[in-house]
């Protein structure tokens, strides 16, 4: 089927972790004007913002998606790993945002960076992922799965000691399993947008969820 930028999808992979079936689900958001943020803010158990290193604008939606998120979070007295994403350094000729601004902003809100090419290297969204999930999977269930795949010669091993000494270094690679159930996408979300898409896409981001 071919992509369609206006729908809303639920994506999920399943991976062998440390013996463990981890089933991660994610929310490709396609937000508009009148979409229900807090139906994602309830659902995912973990973030990634991205933008575009091209274009400014995408950086100023994330930053106002970083402080909601966060007003969120500390409203329900929540935990969760959210992490920055700054995509397509491929284009670094077209750069917008300097790499210290998506650093700073990940700083201002004690959350993950990375400047990735989701264009050009796998590995590098892979890690992301996998750093996120890492980090969901010790906040809910308040243990390290051991990594059973090797990582490459980039990766290390997250753990909370080290996130606490260093908050905005980067790497990673684990495993989850699945202990708690939710549903694959949030209640109530719709599957596509209005028909003639006339309202306007404002923001773009997407969840990373796990159970
Ligand atoms: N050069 C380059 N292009 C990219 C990269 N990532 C995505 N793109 C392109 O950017 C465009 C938007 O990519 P999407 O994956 O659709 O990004 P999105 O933010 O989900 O945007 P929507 O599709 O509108 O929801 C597409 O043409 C992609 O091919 C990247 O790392 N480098």
């Amino acid at each position: 089927m071919e992509y369609d930028p206006d729908l809303e999808g639920t994506y999920t992979k399943h991976e062998d972790w440390d013996g463990h079936d981890v089933i991660v689900h994610v929310m490709d958001t396609c937000d508009k004007e009148d979409s229900d943020h807090s139906r994602y803010l309830k659902w995912a158990d973990a973030f990634l913002i991205v933008y575009s290193i091209t274009n400014r604008q995408t950086f100023e939606v994330a930053r106002v998606y970083m402080e909601n998120i966060s007003n969120y979070l500390k409203g329900q007295e929540r935990d969760c790993p959210v992490a920055l994403v700054g995509n397509k350094i491929d284009l670094e000729r077209y750069r917008q945002v300097n790499k210290s601004e998506g650093s700073e902003l990940a700083t201002e809100y004690d959350s993950i960076f990375y400047e990735i090419t989701a264009a050009e290297e796998y590995e590098l969204v892979e890690k992301v992922f996998h750093r996120v999930i890492q980090e969901a999977h010790h906040d809910k269930y308040g243990h390290i799965l051991q990594p059973l795949f090797i990582a490459d010669d980039r990766t290390t091993t997250w753990s909370p000691q080290q996130a606490m000494s260093q908050q905005s270094s980067q790497q990673q690679t684990q495993h989850l399993h699945p202990s708690q159930r939710r549903p694959k996408s949030p209640k109530g979300a719709p599957e596509k947008k209005d028909e003639k898409g006339q309202q306007k896409k404002t923001l773009n981001k997407f969840f990373k969820i796990f159970n």
